[in-house]
């Protein structure tokens, strides 16, 4: 995850918080469905964004986001449902309002600038409305709230890609939306500048409390850049909420598996609890949540590893413990040694509980194929179903 200072941390989580619908949402989207060529693309999407939100939207390649994002900014006719923006209807049974007179904003992934013009000319563009002293007023208002006074009459190709950036959502802007779509705003972006670039944006963003939806196929934008998430598949919204409530309580095992929240652990729950390879895990309720096999979701921090080596004084009380796993994969990191574990042949009978690909991070050096025990600490477990 992109790492926030504890200062950035803070005010996101206080921005988050504050989310709570006070007024109409400015963009309602109900039973939206999309068919292209007689495939249903999208499938009776409701999603609602308020003023000043930035909502970042996640999915498998595929899945619908930019079709979403087409469809709102009037680039293509659904086949059912409504939209409006700050209660205008866009479309519904009798009307679809043109890309023209919608009041949003479009970022292409490549930014389409005008190569011809200089960063004040492509600022310009859209803005033909307005008296020249009008234009002038609103591009020198940008450029110098996108720090871009000093390259107003540079062409394109003279730009880095973070001022390119900053043109393109200068050119955006300028027009006063409603709304802002960015498709993979950030992934032209070298990575070493992009945390940077995205706080930078955000405040901008906020500073002119416009309302965005930012596609990205990198989750940890979502965490750095939006106030919501909206994960979708298959055309479907699966589950829409500030991110760190997605993180903390994904609403599904889909969810949870497209942003690798964690590794999966199979267990059955009886009256006893839940059964599973590294032991009995305690839970409230197991009565009511008798299952035949389910999965538990396993953040790395919640395994706790010991090596079965009679040589480490450390473990000496745990020598009795039979080793029910081993190492397939180890890679360097930032948080320290990166593991794969999977379940040993001899440990179970049955097949549908054995696990791999169970993820931790350690500081202790193993081997590929050494044999460690691995328990679960105690926390709040999420269980879920595969299909
Ligand atoms: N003009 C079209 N005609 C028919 N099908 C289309 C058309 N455009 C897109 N599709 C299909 O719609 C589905 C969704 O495409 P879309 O581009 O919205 O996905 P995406 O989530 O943005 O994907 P990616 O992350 O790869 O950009 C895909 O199966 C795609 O093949």
């Amino acid at each position: 995850m992109t790492a926030l200072s504890p200062l950035e941390s803070f005010s996101k989580l206080s921005e988050e918080s504050s989310i709570v619908s006070k007024s109409p949402a400015l963009l309602a989207i109900e039973q939206l469905t999309i068919k292209l060529q007689d495939n249903v693309i999208l499938s009776a999407l409701d999603l609602a964004l308020n003023e000043g939100e930035i909502l970042g939207l996640v999915g498998a390649s595929g899945c619908g986001k930019t079709t979403l994002l087409n469809a709102i900014a009037g680039f293509s006719q659904p086949s059912a449902g409504k939209m409006s923006i700050a209660g205008k209807i866009l479309n519904d049974d009798q009307r679809h309002v043109p890309a023209e007179q919608r009041q949003v904003g479009m970022i292409f992934q490549d930014y389409a600038l005008f190569p011809h013009l200089t960063v004040k000319e492509n600022i310009a563009f859209g803005l033909s409305k307005l008296t020249k002293a009008e234009q002038l007023e609103q591009i020198n208002h940008l450029l110098a709230i996108l720090k871009l006074t000093d390259y107003q009459d540079s062409y394109i190709h003279q730009l880095s890609g973070g001022q390119q950036q900053r043109v393109a959502i200068a050119r955006a802007l300028a027009p006063k939306p409603k709304l802002l779509l960015l498709d993979e705003p950030f992934s032209n972006i070298d990575a070493r500048l992009r945390n940077e670039l995205m706080l930078e944006i955000r405040l901008l963003l906020k500073q002119f409390n416009m309302t965005a939806i930012f596609v990205t196929h990198n989750k940890d934008e979502v965490f750095t850049f939006a106030d919501k998430m909206a994960v979708m598949a298959q055309g479907k919204l699966l589950q829409f909420d500030a991110p760190s409530i997605i993180c903390q309580q994904p609403n599904s095992y889909q969810v949870a598996d497209f942003l690798q929240l964690g590794s999966w652990l199979p267990c059955k729950i009886n009256l006893a609890g839940a059964q599973s390879l590294l032991g009995k895990l305690d839970i409230e309720n197991s009565h009511n949540r008798q299952a035949d096999l389910v999965y538990l979701l396993v953040k790395p921090a919640n395994l706790l590893l010991t090596i079965n080596d009679s040589t480490n004084s450390n473990v000496n009380s745990n020598l009795a413990m039979k080793a029910n796993a081993q190492v397939d994969y180890i890679s360097v990191t930032e948080q320290g040694y990166h593991y794969y574990l999977s379940s040993l042949d001899d440990v179970t009978s049955d097949e549908s509980m054995a696990f791999n690909k169970l993820s931790l991070y350690s500081d202790i050096a193993l081997s590929l194929k050494q044999q460690v025990t691995l328990s679960i600490k105690p926390h709040h477990f999420l269980f879920f179903n595969k299909s």
